[in-house]
């Protein structure tokens, strides 16, 4: 492959450098280009070598994969406004950018990528302690395949202070650095020991939410647990999503790393996504597994669709996610029952919702409406939250969280951070919930999760991993 010299970039630092200076802040610039058809896991892998921070997202329609590599500039927040904290944030970083994009595609030039832990009053850090409770970074390199296109863009904040050659030249040797030919070449982690955090006591836990429910305390709480892996060697991230991409249709596969920590999953279940002011949520609860005949498959979908459990588990969360997307938009459109939505190893109860979004409002205020949904925590939402906070013993951390992006032109997604798991160089832990309703049956429940563990458990290693 010819590698051309990226365009503008020593005109557009000696520019920025110049506003900069006026100004006396930083400024941000982004350049968009158009160029070969590049592997984005090969990306991912080489981009170890610039920086510990990179992000990854494919989106489950698989229209869309995003491949992010350093850090431009980072948006945190931390308070109970995180949502709107982090907008305000956005929007003053646009206020300062010099941007150079002659192609205007969704996903490309200034896009933030990031998530939001699952409760920002859970106290306890481990062992989340380098994903705080809102991170969304605006990477230095940003590889964007949409529309059977690819697209670089090269992000930089400018300070006064910097050179415009050594700015320069360094961008360029990164962008020459990640643009190579090749495929992932890292191997899927060897398990040394694989252990399930107190089964049992997490059953009970299970049969006390039940009795919590019949006494009229809430309708439903999903409570989650942690199976915690060790690994013969670190493990590469890379040929792990490669292998989670390739074994998981259907889903968003993701993974950020902050501080060589990998947050990585490959999850069903959108939260809200925003495209020309048309929003789409998901509701998305109440599982069966995936039959080994196509006859068993389609009578356990008939099972599934038939059960009042599993409808029930279902229904709240329709009715939640309805009246949070009445209360921004307009021309909603809920179908009256739920389909299948089938995955390799199991499948769910779904119900899509459509609408338009209102003047004044962002993806990130719908994000703040829906979350947590009582696919990810309960009804209602305070007294479920609150339950899981005092009852569940893992943290969540990101786990259950919104995961996602959205760019300058207000487009975006974000789905929930489940099917997941938190690596740790040799270590790592993951986690898979349910949702308790009045007539959940622990052994169930415990079944239900063990399967919804399966799909990270395969790439990490344990593929005959069954229980
Ligand atoms: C909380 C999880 O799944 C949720 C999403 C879909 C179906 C669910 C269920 O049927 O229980 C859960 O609400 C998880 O996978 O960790
Ligand atoms: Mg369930």
């Amino acid at each position: 492959m010819l590698h051309t010299k990226a365009p503008h970039i020593e005109e557009m630092v000696g520019e920025a450098l110049q506003k900069a200076h006026h100004l006396g802040e930083p400024l941000f610039i982004s350049i968009v280009e158009h160029i070969d058809d590049q592997n984005p896991f090969q990306f991912f892998e080489t981009g170890q070598h610039i920086d510990q921070h990179r992000s990854f997202w494919q989106s489950a329609e698989n229209d869309l994969t995003m491949v992010g590599i350093g850090k431009a500039s980072q948006l945190y927040a931390k308070s109970k406004q995180r949502f709107r904290e982090v907008q305000s944030l956005w929007k003053h970083l646009q206020e300062n950018a010099m941007l150079h994009d002659d192609y205007n595609k969704k996903g490309t030039g200034m896009v933030a990528l990031g998530g939001f832990s699952f409760d920002p009053e859970q106290k306890e850090d481990t062992p989340w302690e380098s994903f705080p409770d809102s991170k969304m970074t605006i990477p230095a390199f940003l590889l964007t395949k949409v529309d059977g296109e690819t697209y670089l863009t090269i992000n930089a904040l400018i300070f006064p202070e910097d050179h415009q050659q050594q700015i320069a030249h360094q961008i360029q040797d990164h962008r020459d650095l990640l643009l190579n030919e090749g495929e992932v070449s890292g191997s899927l982690p060897v398990i040394d020991q694989t252990f399930e955090v107190a089964p049992e006591a997490w059953k009970e836990s299970v049969k006390k939410a039940t009795d919590d429910i019949t006494a009229g305390l809430m309708e439903k709480v999903v409570l989650a647990r942690e199976l915690r892996v060790t690994f013969k060697e670190d493990v590469q991230i890379a040929a792990v999503l490669k292998a989670l991409a390739d074994t998981q249709p259907n889903s968003y596969i993701f993974c950020y790393e902050s501080e060589g920590d990998h947050f990585i999953g490959a999850t069903p279940e959108r939260l809200a996504k925003v495209e020309d002011r048309e929003l789409v949520s998901t509701c998305l609860a109440g599982t069966i597994p995936r039959g080994r005949t196509e006859q068993e498959d389609l009578k356990l979908g008939e099972e599934l669709l038939g059960d009042p459990k599993n409808l029930q588990e279902h229904q709240f969360v329709v009715e939640m996610i309805k009246e949070a997307v009445e209360a921004c938009s307009s021309q909603v459109e809920v179908p009256n029952g739920p389909v299948l939505y089938p995955l390799r190893n199991l499948q769910h109860l779904y119900t899509p919702v459509r609408a338009v979004l209102d003047q004044g409002y962002t993806l990130l205020d719908v994000i703040e409406k829906l979350h947590p949904t009582p696919a990810l925590g309960g009804m209602p939402q305070r007294v479920s939250v609150e339950y899981i906070r005092t009852h569940e013993t893992l943290n969540r951390g990101w786990y259950a969280g919104p995961i996602g992006w959205f760019d300058a032109q207000d487009n975006g997604e974000f789905a929930v951070a489940i099917r997941s798991a938190l690596i740790q160089q040799k270590e790592a832990s993951l986690f898979a919930g349910c949702g308790v309703v009045e007539d959940s049956d622990p052994e169930a429940e415990y079944a239900e999760t063990a399967v919804k563990l399966k799909p990270m458990m395969n790439v990490l290693g344990g593929s005959e991993w069954d229980m």
